[in-house]
């Protein structure tokens, strides 16, 4: 399996890099830290998101295709990208990664969770691929009006990095309205809490995968969190998911 990124679409990397290097990191994390999930603003400029929306109709960028009513996912359909992943995306990938690592190291160590995630992706992803996890997991998602994305863990084996990225591709009450983005976060012994996320186009949300610690007075605990879209009420809409670990 090769790892080289495809040419199209075009963007620069540096550009990418220094476009999240402008991003407030303390505060991305510090949110990440309260919340368990942070808005990146502007990480995609519309041409980037519209031309990575287009990507969905031409197979041979692609594994496979998920047509969500089939699995009791909700209703939709989305396509993991097959390696090597288009340009843009390969490269963001271990960018973003590069910003979460830390925060993903403080939380499962927060959490009496005895892995490290080492500095660089690849290394991850090496020790992802060494025990069986070879398949990738980024994925392009498309919704049309009364599509929606049941609450669920993006967990595709023993090996998973505690924090994911979605981008939103489509312009909210321009492409589509409804269909927001949604995090649960259910409490030991206590009800679940729900948070609606406002994407505008181009932004991202980063949002704890499965479990994130949470402060307590008698000190840490471990809370479920589960995310999900509601209800598309017209129009289509697209979003770019990014996985940091692959999939069995
Ligand atoms: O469409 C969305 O906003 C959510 C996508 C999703 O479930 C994911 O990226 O894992
Ligand atoms: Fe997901």
């Amino acid at each position: 399996m090769t790892m080289t990124a495809r040419k199209s679409p075009q963007t620069s990397s540096i550009d990418l890099a220094a476009q999240l290097n402008t991003l407030d990191w303390p505060q991305i994390t510090a949110e990440l830290d309260a919340q368990g999930c942070a808005v990146l603003k502007n990480l995609l400029t519309p041409d980037h998101c519209r031309a990575i929306a287009g990507l969905y109709p031409d197979d041979t960028h692609f594994r496979s295709r998920i047509v969500m009513g089939r699995h009791g996912f909700g209703r939709g359909e989305y396509k993991y990208f097959s390696y090597p992943l288009p340009d843009l995306i390969a490269q963001l990938r271990p960018a973003l990664y590069g910003h979460l690592q830390a925060v993903a190291n403080r939380w499962n160590e927060a959490m009496g969770i005895d892995v490290g995630y080492p500095a660089a992706h690849t290394a991850f992803l090496k020790r992802c691929h060494d025990a069986g996890q070879t398949r990738p997991t980024p994925l392009l998602l498309q919704y049309e009006a009364g599509d929606y994305n049941c609450l669920h863990q993006d967990l595709y084996g023993e090996h998973v990095f505690p924090i994911q990225v979605a981008i939103l591709l489509s312009e909210p009450g321009r492409d589509f309205t409804g269909g927001e983005f949604v995090l649960t976060e259910q409490r030991p012994r206590m009800q679940s809490r729900a948070e609606v996320v406002p994407l505008a186009q181009g932004d991202a949300v980063a949002f704890a995968v499965h479990h994130r610690p949470v402060q307590g007075t008698r000190g840490t605990y471990r809370v479920n969190m589960r995310h999900g879209v509601s209800r598309i009420r017209s129009g289509q809409r697209h979003t770019l998911g990014v996985i940091f670990h692959d999939a069995k």
